[in-house]
């Protein structure tokens, strides 16, 4: 705050409430963080579990009063509001309310604190990480010619439900032609011999997510894409290695990119080459090229290059990671496929 110019922030964006206040359900929740204090504001649903999850001091009402309960003490001050997550009607309400504070937008305040992990976050991403390899492994023999990607996925999400946990994100189930797209959810397309299969999974346990992406053979692909497959192996494990507290994310993005251009692939590479992962999916950092980020130490990140031809098909290949103090730990443990 301080370094912001700030006398407080009124935090909305749901993951960083849970951030700050430890409260599992951020998205009815607001945090009011002042100079030496902080307030969790939710409503009445909530009384028991806030107490039971918050250190916090509550103040349990719905907006307005949440508001006016606020403005007496920030008269004056310069107040931060999540400029990447307030709507335009939540910021009109904070004018409206506190006539004689200085609202000031600012971004990433709360995401670059929570890009470096706790023991404790980086135990929970550990889990999830291990719960989504124990199910991949469980459902990697269904992949074959004659399913669906539909069942394929509602199986994965099965399986973590009853574990205790739920899907990350809507599985990318992407086979044959379809694994030319990079977000592709699972559709009722069945898999044929020869197809490549993008399954790209998480697991989401007590509010911490795993992120990995396998590519697995039905048969035997065609020799192209069995090619573009080695590429898109060779980048994805020199990104790895190459992860270490210091190393600029930009470079890494620049190394994977690199090799798939060697591979005339540079163009396929349709996105970034990874991302930060914990209460979010996509959090701090960010490993693209116009990205300023550095890994540090606990940072936990995806590596995942992958080549993408319209028409043909699609080959990702993702590992979660956490960068260590001396350079990386490789936290997804499922098999690659070697073609
Ligand atoms: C909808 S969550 C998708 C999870 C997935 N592992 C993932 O992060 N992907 C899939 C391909 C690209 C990558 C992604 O969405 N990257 C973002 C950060 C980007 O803008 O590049």
């Amino acid at each position: 705050m301080a370094r912001a110019g700030l006398d407080a922030v009124w935090i909305s964006d749901p993951a960083n409430v849970r951030a700050v206040s430890g409260f599992s359900s951020g998205k009815d929740g607001k945090v009011l963080v002042t100079q030496g204090a902080a307030t969790l504001y939710t409503d009445a649903r909530y009384t028991v579990q806030a107490a039971e999850e918050s250190p916090l001091d509550a103040f349990i009402a719905r907006p307005p009063a949440t508001l006016e309960h606020a403005a007496p003490g920030l008269a004056g001050l310069r107040v931060g509001f999540e400029a990447d997550h307030l709507t335009v009607a939540a910021l009109e309400d904070l004018r409206d309310h506190w006539p004689q504070v200085t609202l000031v937008g600012v971004q990433g305040l709360v995401q670059s604190l929570r890009a470096v992990k706790t023991p404790g976050e980086i135990q929970a991403v550990r889990d999830a990480q291990a719960l989504a390899d124990r199910v991949f492994a469980e459902v990697r023999p269904l992949i074959e010619a004659g399913a669906r990607e539909l069942d394929l996925a509602s199986e994965i999400e099965l399986r973590l439900r009853r574990a205790g946990a739920q899907s990350a994100f809507d599985l990318i189930v992407a086979s044959g032609p379809r694994g030319a797209m990079p977000h592709g959810v699972a559709s009722d397309r069945v898999i044929q011999d020869g197809d490549l299969v993008t399954v790209d999974m998480g697991a989401q346990l007590r509010g911490y997510h795993s992120d990995m992406t396998r590519t697995v053979a039905v048969g035997t692909p065609g020799a192209e894409m069995a090619r573009v497959y080695r590429a898109v192996l060779e980048a994805e494990e020199a990104a790895v290695r190459a992860v270490k507290p210091g190393v600029r994310a930009a470079d890494l993005d620049r190394l994977a990119r690199d090799i798939l251009t060697g591979h005339g692939l540079g163009e396929a590479f349709a996105h970034s080459l990874g991302h930060g992962v914990g209460l979010e999916v996509h959090e701090a950092p960010s490993l693209r090229g116009t990205s300023d980020d550095v890994l540090q130490p606990g940072m936990i990140i995806t590596i995942e290059p992958g080549a993408y031809l319209p028409g043909v098909g699609g080959v990702r290949i993702e590992d979660l990671v956490l960068v260590t103090e001396d350079g990386y730990e490789v936290l997804s443990v499922s098999p690659k496929e070697l073609l």
